[in-house]
């Protein structure tokens, strides 16, 4: 029996020996996971009411609370308010349930600072299953936040201004167009462009476009509630969408062109750049939205097509989006897009209307424009030579012009009958103010072989209204070459008499509409008896545009006038067809 008793003493001690070995290697390995763990993680324990009864360094370090300041409070001490309340209360319900629950959150330093977690609670379970406590085990993903957010925001706004940028925009419109929905009232898109940027790039380099552009985003910026946000659509144009304004439309009209009248305030101020002072002017496109089934892409068109009314009517204004306006936008700019073609197609065709003396011999003719379009035919000069003066493609058909017209001249060198006339050619403002101007010239005349003093280039009033000086230069250059010039459409612009006789001129055209009623108005015969007298004293040509009636003619003759176009004599027509010397009179 005492045999027995010490052999189950021994054999007690050596149980317990081991077990106490095993516990002292249980506690080591205890010990060594919580170092490796402290030294990776961020750790908080708390009950579950949430209090906090255990942080490691990593907690303190990163929240910059000691160990006794966060022991006994909650997270609340830490909350960010980035995240709404339903955030945790999902965690609550998740880990309430003994579940794990795994999310990235935004924490509030004691300095103020934000910092990221990814933070995983795991709820450690009594025996009926429900917990007793929360380990919250988290890793700071601050830097790798930082870097989401700054690719994120170059992703969605532009580098230059830091204003959103187009994709940014249309999540924005389409956020309050959707946002109608739930929120009744109107909104706004202004579509702003800015009217003299191009000049500023040409004249003063890029850098001091991109500095303009800068300055330009700022005072948007301050111009505008915290809530309206403006954007940059590219180049110089920039979008303002504003909210909220009111159930009333004409109150939400007032509001747009109030804030329209601020902008346009805020960018008029003088800019100092490159120590030159520059003024600049925007033109602004509008359309309002107030239902959840608008367009934002459609609405971007509609405020666009404003824009270009606003541009049309003479920049530096506003225009609201009509409707109406819409369906006419379209149809010219599918215009302007196959007018972009229409050279190389060589879809254009030079007519001739012959100018003649008062035996009806032609003297010369003008060329006149056509436009034979593949799907609408024939294309009248009114309908797309205004649109190729808006667009600049009056330059590379200008030239055209000027190219056939004295291909045409250096071609009738060999026809007897013809050899004598003179080609009219009308010249825009916008040709004529190309610096290179005299140089194309030059270069056509010596291509072609024409004869210069047989061309005549046909300028309108309004050409000379701008920079007459430097016109006039430009004139007597031209003139060097040989070239003659004639004022077309006389008595309708507001021409200076003082510089009248300044200009290098070789002829008046008594505009059209003065001849059509020299019998039924007594002013405008008298302005067509004037102007003929004017040329006279000032010893150049006249000749009477427009003339339908041998009436209108002898009229015309008995009242001095030389030369004469019209239908009474010829149409515009191809120069195949151009009659013969001298022209029949039409019945
Ligand atoms: N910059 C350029 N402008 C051009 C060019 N080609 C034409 N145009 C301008 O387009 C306008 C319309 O021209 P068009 O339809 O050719 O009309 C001309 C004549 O057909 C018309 N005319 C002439 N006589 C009569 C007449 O007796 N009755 C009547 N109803 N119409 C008549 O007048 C137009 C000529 O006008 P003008 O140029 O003022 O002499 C017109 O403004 C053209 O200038 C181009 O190549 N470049």
């Amino acid at each position: 029996m005492a045999g027995l008793v010490m052999a189950l003493t021994f054999g007690f001690r050596r149980e317990c020996r081991k077990s106490r070995r095993q516990l002292r290697a249980l506690q080591q390995e205890n010990h060594d996971l919580k170092k490796a763990l402290d030294a990776h993680a961020i750790v908080a324990m708390t009950d579950t009411r949430g209090v906090i009864t255990e942080v490691n360094d990593k907690f303190c370090e990163i929240s910059q609370y000691s160990r006794e300041e966060l022991v006994g409070q909650t997270h609340r001490v830490i909350n960010s308010r980035h995240h709404p309340r339903s955030f945790f209360q999902d965690l609550w319900a998740t880990i309430s349930r003994g579940e794990v629950w795994a999310g990235d959150v935004c924490n509030r330093a004691k300095d103020g600072s934000l910092y990221w977690v990814q933070s995983t609670v795991v709820p450690l379970l009594g025996k009926d299953k429900r917990p007793v406590q929360y380990i919250a085990i988290r890793a700071d993903i601050t830097a790798r936040k930082e870097a989401e957010a700054k690719t994120q925001k170059m992703a969605l706004h532009d580098t230059l201004t830091g204003l959103p940028n187009r994709r940014l925009m249309k999540d924005r419109l389409a956020m309050a167009v959707s946002g109608k929905a739930r929120q009744p009232g109107f909104g706004a898109l202004i579509l702003m462009d800015l009217d003299q940027f191009k000049e500023v790039n040409d004249t003063l380099g890029h850098a001091v476009g991109d500095e303009l552009l800068q300055q330009v985003s700022e005072r948007l910026t301050r111009s505008v509630r915290k809530m309206d946000t403006v954007a940059r659509f590219g180049g110089d144009e920039f979008v303002i969408i504003l909210d909220n304004l009111g159930i009333d439309c004409a109150g939400a009209v007032d509001s747009v062109r109030r804030v329209a009248e601020t902008l346009r305030m805020a960018l008029a101020e003088p800019y100092q750049l490159a120590g030159r002072q520059i003024e600049i002017t925007p033109s602004q496109g509008a359309v309002l939205f107030n239902s959840e089934n608008d367009e934002p892409g459609e609405l971007i068109k509609q405020a666009d097509i404003a824009l270009y009314e606003a541009k049309g009517a003479g920049r530096n204004q506003l225009c609201f989006f009509d409707p109406a306006l819409q369906a006419e936008t379209v149809e010219r700019a599918l215009l302007v897009r196959d007018l972009r073609q229409a050279v190389d197609n060589d879809e254009f065709k030079l007519f001739y209307q012959p100018i003649v003396d008062t035996h009806r011999e032609v003297k010369g003719v003008e060329a006149l424009l056509r436009w034979f379009h593949p799907k609408h035919g024939m294309v009248p000069p009114d309908r797309f030579i205004p649109l190729a003066e808006q667009t600049g493609l009056i330059l590379p058909i200008g030239q055209w012009v000027l190219e056939t017209a004295c291909a045409q001249l250096a071609a009738w060198q060999q026809d007897m009958q013809r050899k004598e006339w003179t080609i009219a050619v009308n010249v825009s403002g916008r040709q004529l103010n190309q610096t290179s101007f005299v140089g194309l010239l030059r270069r056509v005349l010596q291509k072609t072989g024409a004869p210069a003093n047989r061309l005549r280039l046909e300028l309108t009033e309004s050409v000379l209204q701008d920079n007459v000086e430097s016109t006039i230069a430009k004139m007597n250059e031209l003139c060097e070459l040989g070239v003659r010039f004639s004022l077309d459409d006389f008595g309708t612009g507001y021409s200076s008499l003082s510089y009248l006789k300044r200009l290098p001129l070789e002829q008046l055209k008594v505009d059209k509409s003065f001849i059509d009623d020299i019998f039924e108005d007594s002013c405008d015969a008298a302005i067509a008896r004037t102007i003929v007298a004017l040329a006279q004293s000032l010893e150049i040509g006249v000749v009477a545009e427009g003339v339908e009636t041998p009436e209108q003619m002898k009229w015309l003759v008995e009242n001095g006038c030389q030369l004469f176009q019209g239908f009474l004599f010829s149409r515009p027509v191809a120069p195949e067809e151009l009659a013969a010397s001298p022209i029949k009179l039409s019945s």
